[in-house]
């Protein structure tokens, strides 16, 4: 006789366990995180708030493996990256994250096809063609992949940016302000496309924001405050959101 098997935990895509980071020394010391846990679900679009210095960024940073917790943990895809070595992050930030910032960060002197498979050319491994270019379509660059950044719209130059963290199919795309240099409406096709990932990819994907038209976008959204996790939202409204920051003062 088998008894009836528990389901499979799911695992989250990134987990925070007790995650502080001081930066700077002695009487200039700053703690930017204060024993952060969370978990970030496969799957899942979250937002990150707070005010100005509350540590948004220092917290995307962690959790991305682009700075080192002063302590705590930090778990991709569930293993540990404290006892990972800086070859071994770097590699796993090319193979296993997506990067998407305010300023696009494309090379102007490559065209969007170009630019899109760059991390594949420099890990020296080849792009799923077939995937590239259903990333391609879904993204709406059809027809542009021959353009260099120069003579794209910010809109589109946003859009080559996503396409070339979403190619090598990562765990977990952080997007810091990803409308940040975009005007509204633009900025709206922007997310509107990232949360399409989320649905139709189930691409994990956390976002740092000012805006909380932004943040509505998402599934859950965290606000930090000095440092600490201090609310939570789960699809909260703009106003909710928009209310909630004002309490915290920002
Ligand atoms: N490299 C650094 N050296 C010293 N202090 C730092 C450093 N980086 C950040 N800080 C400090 O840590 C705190 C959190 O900064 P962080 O940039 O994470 O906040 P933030 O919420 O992203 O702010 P903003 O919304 O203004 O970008 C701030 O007080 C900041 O001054």
């Amino acid at each position: 006789m088998h008894g009836i098997e528990s389901p499979v935990a799911v695992q989250a895509a990134v987990q925070l366990d007790e995650v502080t980071k001081r930066h700077g020394r002695g009487k200039a010391a700053v703690d930017a995180l204060r024993g952060v846990s969370v978990e970030l679900p496969s799957g899942s679009f979250t937002a990150v708030m707070g005010p100005s210095g509350s540590g948004k960024s220092t917290f995307l940073h962690c959790a991305a493996g682009l700075d080192r917790p002063t302590s705590g943990r930090v778990l991709l895809e569930g293993a540990d990256l404290s006892g990972v070595r800086e070859a071994g992050l770097t590699r796993l930030r090319r193979d296993r994250i997506g990067f998407v910032f305010q300023s696009f960060n494309l090379v102007p002197s490559l065209t969007a096809r170009q630019n899109i498979v760059l991390p594949h050319r420099l890990a020296r491994r080849r792009a799923d063609k077939a995937w590239v270019a259903e990333v391609v379509e879904r993204v709406g660059l059809t027809g542009r992949l021959d353009h260099r950044p120069g003579e794209l719209s910010g809109g589109q130059q946003q859009r080559v940016a996503i396409a070339r963290a979403l190619a090598a199919k990562p765990a977990v795309v952080f997007a810091d302000e990803p409308t940040g240099a975009l005007d509204l409406s633009t900025g709206r096709d922007i997310l509107a496309l990232l949360r399409a990932t989320v649905d139709a990819w189930r691409q994990t994907l956390v976002m740092v924001t000012h805006d909380p038209a932004a943040a509505a976008f998402a599934d859950r959204v965290l606000f930090l405050a000095d440092g600490r996790i201090v609310d939570a939202m789960d699809r909260p409204g703009v106003a909710d959101i928009a209310d909630r920051m004002t309490t915290l003062g920002a």
